[in-house]
């Protein structure tokens, strides 16, 4: 667990103990967080949430701090490099630049922007240095310039003394090497250091997340066993943990609470502290005649209350991971990711780039192995999003998570490629520049009103391989077809950017759910059947969201599978990430869904993200879709009732499948509104 939790998120800014302020639930800390900047609230992990089980019930298991008192603390000078979040969601294009960043990510590009509009118009190489061919041009100061930027780097340095943290895949561990860290941190980065420091603290991130993913199966693996084995080491512990002995609420002293107004934060925090403890080693520490569920639903609660969750979101993440690990999970998503450029390879090269940049008093470093266009910025005295550079089309503001559904894509020149929901266009561009701008890239939104910063975008990075046009995915592949390749960047419910977008906690709801999966199954049918199976150079399909539910992801891929015999899964390229879910909560998927792969805030400091990848061949007869039959119409609209599936059925969609899930959620939708819901047609519980 410490491997993993400790030293993930971009580190604060040391709070003085005495000014150290309680954590509260989201809401309840708005006295704090009000400021303009995105909270850089630490993630304590849970290795001290668990840790301070030891402390008093008065003091906090979470120290607070924000980005703005941070910035304070570290320099007055220092620009914020990225604008909240909040407020980027008017599109990508270059027009708007001003002197904040725009993120060409996927924050605004879910659920929202499409609501209601679904009918028409959609509104709402591997070799590392590949691209730095050529005479190899390392800094070339004279010893003035040297020092000069040394000590401006070194000021720097000390600027971040705690040092944001790499992405992925990340060393966790802050424990045992620390030492050697330290003295390889402290080191100046230069550009003739960067690729050797890059590749030196991949190999030894590597080497610790596959520590901690054996440290992580091996935990679940001996969670059962633990139960029983530590009773021992256990013994002299757990009744210091607090002063009174933890009982779980009554439903009597549930009500009191609610009656009063709400637990009170303090009583949260403990509360849940002891259920995660309780949880972890149940039949030792859970009171006599007390289920796990009674435990279970206590925390949910409690999460959703204190990370100001809606309830069926909190229950619905919290599945997702073991105990433990979930309270990780939403301690991420109230922290920013780091800030990531894309350098624009048709522009420039990254190492170029970053020698602009830093000398511009940008602090940056290479993302990593995996990636030689990527470069994470620490900090920047000058706004990232309007440096002349930025305007120029050399690099793309882009969560670094966003590169690798293209990467998985793996465009190859004079191809024939379709990026089905394109916009604004972080992909399509990159999708462009792999291509070295030859072949075609078809972009296609089907919300016309953003296809304005897909087209602003495209023309910035100097694109001349993109055509843009917007259709409802589900038109293909009528419209066109006999694609090399198709990326469906699907869109989705942003489980994946909650710390990007706090809203997504508590405006998505069941039958939101319900519906993306639906839209998402007929777009990934519709993306696969415009893929030319006898492409010679292609032939592949890359399904991604920014979010972590299954319903979303593994379901999608699954059902995809089923509708489609003549696809198959195939390895994403990805050199990290865990596997898809084979089995989750009752449902079994094909086994090779095993080959997608899932990527989470908590874990690789990234957004949350799905990346699957499929081989399509040629259509048996019996399989085969009568194209021009293939379109899906149009006819459902986000926001009003259940899909109905037109002329479009030939397209292999199967509603029926769907239709328990969708019948459900308005069931309970009829249930909150006092109606009586009609008699379920179907048994299955959605
Ligand atoms: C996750 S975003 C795409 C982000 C984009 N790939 C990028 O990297 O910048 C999903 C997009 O799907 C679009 N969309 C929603 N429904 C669609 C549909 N039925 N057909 C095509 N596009 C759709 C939305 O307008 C939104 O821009």
């Amino acid at each position: 667990m410490g491997r993993r939790a400790k030293n993930k998120q971009a580190a604060p800014e040391p709070l003085e103990k005495k000014a150290a302020k309680k954590l509260g639930k989201r809401k309840a800390d708005s006295d704090i967080d009000s400021d303009d900047g995105p909270s850089t609230r630490p993630a304590k992990k849970v290795k001290d949430f668990m840790a301070n089980a030891h402390a008093t019930a008065s003091k906090s298991f979470i120290q607070k701090g924000n980005g703005k008192d941070k910035g304070k603390a570290v320099t007055e000078k220092t620009t914020v490099v990225a604008k909240p979040i909040s407020d980027s969601d008017s599109g990508d294009g270059w027009e708007d630049v001003d002197s904040e960043v725009e993120m060409d990510d996927d924050n605004d590009d879910r659920l929202e922007d499409f609501i209601g509009d679904l009918d028409d118009s959609m509104e709402g190489s591997d070799d590392d240095d590949e691209p730095l061919r050529g005479t190899v041009q390392e800094f070339d100061f004279d010893t003035d310039e040297e020092e000069e930027i040394q000590s401006a780097s070194k000021r720097k340095k000390s600027k971040q003394s705690e040092k944001p943290l790499k992405i992925i895949p990340t060393g966790s561990d802050a424990s045992s090497d620390d030492d050697d860290d330290d003295s390889e941190e402290d080191e100046r980065v230069t550009m003739a250091n960067m690729e050797a420091r890059s590749r030196a603290l991949d190999a030894k991130a590597a080497a610790e997340a596959e520590l901690d993913e054996a440290e992580f199966q091996g935990a679940l693996a001996s969670d059962d066993k633990n139960e029983d084995l530590d009773m021992d080491e256990d013994a002299g512990t757990d009744g210091e943990i607090d002063a009174e002995p933890f009982h779980l609420p009554t439903a009597a002293e549930r009500e009191a609470e609610k009656q009063a107004g709400g637990p009170d934060l303090q009583v949260v925090q403990r509360r849940m502290r002891e259920c995660v403890r309780v949880l972890g080693k149940f039949k030792r520490l859970a009171e006599k005649g007390r289920s796990r569920s009674e435990y279970t639903d206590q925390l949910i609660a409690d999460i959703a209350s204190y990370y100001g969750y809606n309830q069926f979101l909190a229950e619905k993440l919290f599945q997702l991971f073991p105990v433990a690990e979930a309270i990780e999970f939403f301690e991420a998503n109230e922290v920013p990711r780091p800030v990531t450029i894309r350098t624009n390879s048709l522009r420039t090269r990254r190492r170029d780039l970053a020698q602009t940049l830093v000398n511009r008093g940008v602090n940056l470093e290479p993302i990593g192995k995996w990636t030689n266009e990527g470069l994470q910025v620490f900090e920047s005295s000058v706004p990232i999003g309007a440096t002349p550079e930025y305007l120029a089309g050399h690099y793309m503001l882009q969560a670094a998570s966003s590169f690798l559904p293209v990467k998985a894509l793996s465009p190859q020149p004079n191809e024939r490629v379709l990026d089905m929901a394109s916009a604004p266009g972080g992909k399509t561009t990159h999708i462009a520049a792999l291509m070295q701008n030859t072949g075609v890239v078809f972009a296609n939104d089907a919300n016309k009103a953003r296809t304005k910063s897909l087209t602003a975008n495209v023309h910035r990075l100097g694109c001349k391989n993109v055509v843009v046009c917007s259709y409802d995915g589900r038109e293909f592949p009528k419209v066109m077809g006999g694609f090399d390749r198709v990326l469906l960047d699907a869109p989705c419910s942003g489980t994946g950017v909650i710390s990007k977008d706090q809203s997504v906690k508590v405006n998505k709801s069941e039958r939101d759910f319900a519906l993306l999966s639906h839209l998402q199954k007929q777009l990934i049918l519709c993306a696969i059947d415009s893929v030319n199976p006898n492409s010679k150079t292609g032939g592949y399909i890359v399904y991604s969201t920014c979010s972590v539910t299954v319903d979303e992801n593994e379901a999608v891929v699954d059902y995809a599978l089923r509708k489609r015999p003549n696809v198959k899964l195939v390895d994403t390229g990805l050199e990290f990430g865990r596997e898809g879910y084979t089995t989750y909560r009752g449902k079994t998927f094909n086994p090779s869904v095993s080959l997608t792969r899932r990527f989470y805030p908590h874990v690789h400091n990234m957004d949350g993200f799905y990346v699957a990848k499929f081989k399509v061949g040629k259509r048996s007869k019996a399989t085969s879709v009568d194209e021009s039959a293939a379109v899906a119409e149009p006819t459902f609209v986000l926001g009003e009732e259940a899909p109905v599936q037109h002329a479009g059925e030939d397209v292999g969609f199967d509603s029926e499948e769907d239709r328990p899930y969708l019948e459900e959620a308005k069931r309970r939708r009829m249930k909150s509104k006092g109606l009586r819901p009609p008699p379920r047609s179907n048994p299955t519980k959605a």
